[in-house]
């Protein structure tokens, strides 16, 4: 058991929303292809399809959906035109779309709504006040809440994935209405707190992927609350940890760790292990040289580490399938190239595999799913960051907003 604390928070069975005037904040933010402009991975409104499907079967509300979609400015910022479609199509129901948010034909959409129907406002971050990060308290004196709040007799945050955003829509809206986390931020949670609440062990992290800066900030959390047996490092996380111990990679792979700016954080891996930091590294990779791709040990590594070697997966399978609790995040190698998904694929293998429970975050690593090997014990987040930064022992401000909300409406 770790000493992080949960916050205690409100759900659907707390507030009553039967026939009521509902805001639901969902994350549908979707890759999206930047020429095309096209939705590339539709898992997380296939998703939240299923709860949107639950709380109208079970309450029958007059429900409005809000979610984001990218950045304003970048390629993926995008109306959500297509994203109803999809809702529709996965739910069953007729969504209305309304190519507003909180202008006066978006008001009127939501005042027209009847118990049971359900409407899409439009990318939420087409209101310049949602992409700024401040408190709850101000948050909830937004011209977006003040708009929009009054329409309402309750709001729900289903949206996990966006947790860890202090933004209006996730922390303003709870401090002005009776507000309750949706069925799948609660399953998220109790997935979550299975992690950090329980007893069993051995617990394995599997950690790859690119975001190296945030994995050594969770493997710090994950030292201090004793939370790890073993951490598997794979991708750029590995590499860093085999530098930090004084192993050369090779100068192919000591320029990419440069330009990418991994290189600054060595001291910062060599402090963790320092620490104690169960962190494993690969004895041997996958690399590709002179276009041809070659298994290499450690030691002897020539041509650019793609994926982790045979040897290395075989062992890592092994810690996996004797596991009890296994947290995975990120790719073990450069999945793109369809050459190097073998490591990611065996571990993922190892772990439907395992009777362990199993927590797998993060869209790279999700696109890898293979959905009909699935099972109870496995439970794919919609959350990258946020669950990363939540098992790195943060508070996330969507939480800390339901909790003050349940302080001033449920008591
Ligand atoms: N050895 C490697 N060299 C370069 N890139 C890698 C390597 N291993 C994994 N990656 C890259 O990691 C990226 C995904 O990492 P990340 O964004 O952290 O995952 P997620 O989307 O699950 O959060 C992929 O684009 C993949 O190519
Ligand atoms: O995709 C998301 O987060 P993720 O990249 O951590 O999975 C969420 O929709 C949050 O999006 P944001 O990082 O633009 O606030």
């Amino acid at each position: 058991m770790t000493n992080m604390r949960i916050p205690r928070i409100p759900t659907l069975r707390e507030i009553n929303i039967r026939e009521k005037r509902v805001f639901m904040r969902i994350d549908i933010n979707v890759p999206i292809d930047p020429d095309k402009g096209e939705i590339l991975d539709d898992r997380r409104i296939r998703v939240h399809s299923q709860t949107i499907k639950e709380i109208v079967e079970k309450y029958s509300p007059a429900l409005v959906l809000g979610s984001h979609q990218g950045r304003p400015g970048e390629p993926d910022f995008i109306t959500l035109e297509r994203h109803a479609e999809l809702l529709s199509k996965y739910t069953g129901y007729d969504i209305k779309f309304v190519n507003d948010v909180i202008g006066p034909t978006a008001r009127e959409a939501i005042r027209k709504l009847k118990p049971g129907e359900i409407l899409l406002l439009d990318n939420l971050r087409l209101v310049s006040e949602e992409v700024i990060e401040a408190t709850p308290e101000k948050q909830s004196y937004t011209i977006f809440v003040r708009r929009l709040a009054p329409l309402f007799d309750a709001y729900v945050n289903d949206a996990f994935a966006t947790a860890h955003r202090s933004q209006p829509s996730i922390v303003g809206f709870p401090l002005v209405l009776p507000s309750a986390a949706g069925p799948l931020f609660e399953k998220e949670i109790m997935a979550l707190k299975r992690v950090v609440e329980s007893f069993e062990s051995p617990r394995i992290f599997v950690l790859g992927g690119t975001k190296v800066r945030d994995l050594l900030r969770v493997i710090e959390n994950l030292v201090r609350n004793k939370m790890a047996d073993r951490i598997l490092t794979t991708g750029l996380l590995a590499q860093l940890f085999l530098v930090a111990k004084g192993i050369g990679l090779g100068k192919e792979n000591m320029r990419f760790l440069e330009e990418k700016g991994i290189l600054p954080l060595i001291p910062k891996a060599r402090y963790v292990l320092l620490m104690g930091a169960p962190v494993e590294t690969p004895i041997d990779f996958k690399v590709l040289i002179d276009g041809e791709t070659r298994n290499v040990s450690i030691g002897e590594i020539n041509g650019k580490i793609m994926d982790i070697g045979e040897q290395t997966t075989r062992i890592y399978s092994e810690f996996i399938k004797d596991a009890k609790i296994v947290v995975m995040r990120g790719p073990a190698g450069v999945i793109e190239d369809e050459r190097f998904r073998n490591g990611t694929i065996k571990l993922l293998d190892a772990a439907y595999n395992s009777k362990a429970f199993v927590l797998i975050g993060g869209g790279h690593l999700s696109s890898m799913i293979d959905e009909s090997k699935l099972n109870e014990h496995i439970h794919v987040s919609t959350g990258g960051n946020a669950l990363l930064l939540f098992l790195s022992g943060e508070t996330l401000p969507a939480l800390k907003a339901l909790e003050l909300s349940a302080k001033m409406f449920l008591g």
